[in-house]
């Protein structure tokens, strides 16, 4: 019924790589993030680090992308069991969009319950100034609309229902929760919220598309993040996702401004520190079992 390229990893594949991951390291992480362009840093927070290059990890994929070192580093944060993918997987990098997501079930089967997901992002609302950094309240999924879902081909249950919720896709007290920290950590001026867009990518977007995903109600625009949060979703861990507006998505033709990586990942070192202080005080104030303490 399905297609073979429609069949992605089983459950018996995905619980194979996280018992080998469990058989490497004692830590037990109840939190794990996902560290977006130029977001690598996030990874090196950690404490008591075993790390792992993405190539040694039966399965995985491997980062192709500047700005993604590709490895998988457990540790603690002030002391908060943890695990952390320095580098994601991006559709465009050709990878099925199943591949592309098995880290987030491995998350699953090793333990973990609330997945942080942060991206580098182009900034659609006018109101937004580069090095933003805007929690994400909802997301548009393009590619979604085509048919291009992490969730097709066959549903086992043993990870979620066929049919899964997502208009509870990002959790709310994490989002009151990245609110309240931020405002303690004088963060307030740069501290927005907002509705991510994915699109396929790797080009990055024309002026009329732009001018479309505005007048969508879109407030920033990126490649990765929703399929992530689908599967994490699905399986039932809660989801906390943030944008480091990096640039501005070129909205006029008379703008002599062009988007690329190098200044993406220029922005993601100016805002690193920030935005890692942001996620660690967070990850300190989630308990176990998800209460926000
Ligand atoms: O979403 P992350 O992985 O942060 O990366 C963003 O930065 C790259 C473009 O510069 C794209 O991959 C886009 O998705
Ligand atoms: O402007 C952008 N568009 C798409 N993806 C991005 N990632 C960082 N900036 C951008």
């Amino acid at each position: 019924m399905f297609p073979e390229a429609n069949k992605g990893y089983s459950y018996e594949d995905c619980k194979a790589t996280a018992d080998w991951l469990l058989a490497q390291t004692d830590v037990r992480p109840t939190v794990g993030i996902v560290c977006g362009s130029g977001l690598g840093g996030l990874a090196d927070m950690l404490k008591d680090q075993v790390a792992f290059n993405y190539k040694d990890i039966p399965n995985f994929p491997q980062s192709t992308v500047h700005g993604h070192a590709g490895r998988l580093v457990f540790g603690t944060l002030k002391g908060r069991p943890c695990v952390c993918m320095q580098g994601r997987f991006h559709l465009y990098e050709g990878y099925p969009i199943h591949k592309i997501t098995l880290p987030i079930r491995i998350f699953k089967l090793i333990g973990v319950e609330t997945v942080m997901l942060t991206n580098a992002a182009g900034g659609l609302n006018q109101d937004f100034k580069v090095g933003d950094i805007m929690i994400i309240k909802d997301h548009l999924n393009m590619p979604g609309f085509a048919g291009i879902n992490p969730l097709s081909g066959p549903n086992d249950e043993r990870f979620g229902v066929r049919f899964p919720c997502m208009s509870d896709a990002y959790d709310r007290e994490l989002q009151q929760m990245a609110m309240d920290v931020g405002q303690e950590l004088g963060y307030g001026d740069f501290l927005k919220e907002g509705i991510y867009c994915v699109l396929g990518g790797p080009s990055f977007e024309t002026i009329a598309e732009s001018r479309m995903l505005h007048k969508l109600g879109v407030d920033a625009v990126g490649m990765s993040t929703v399929p992530e949060a689908i599967i994490a979703r699905h399986c039932g861990m809660r989801v906390f996702a943030l944008s480091l507006i990096t640039n501005h998505a070129v909205m006029d033709y008379d703008s002599e401004e062009k988007a690329n990586h190098e200044e993406v990942l220029q922005t993601g070192k100016q805002r690193a520190e920030q935005l890692e202080r942001l996620v660690s005080t967070m990850v300190t104030k989630i308990e176990h079992n998800n209460n926000y303490v």
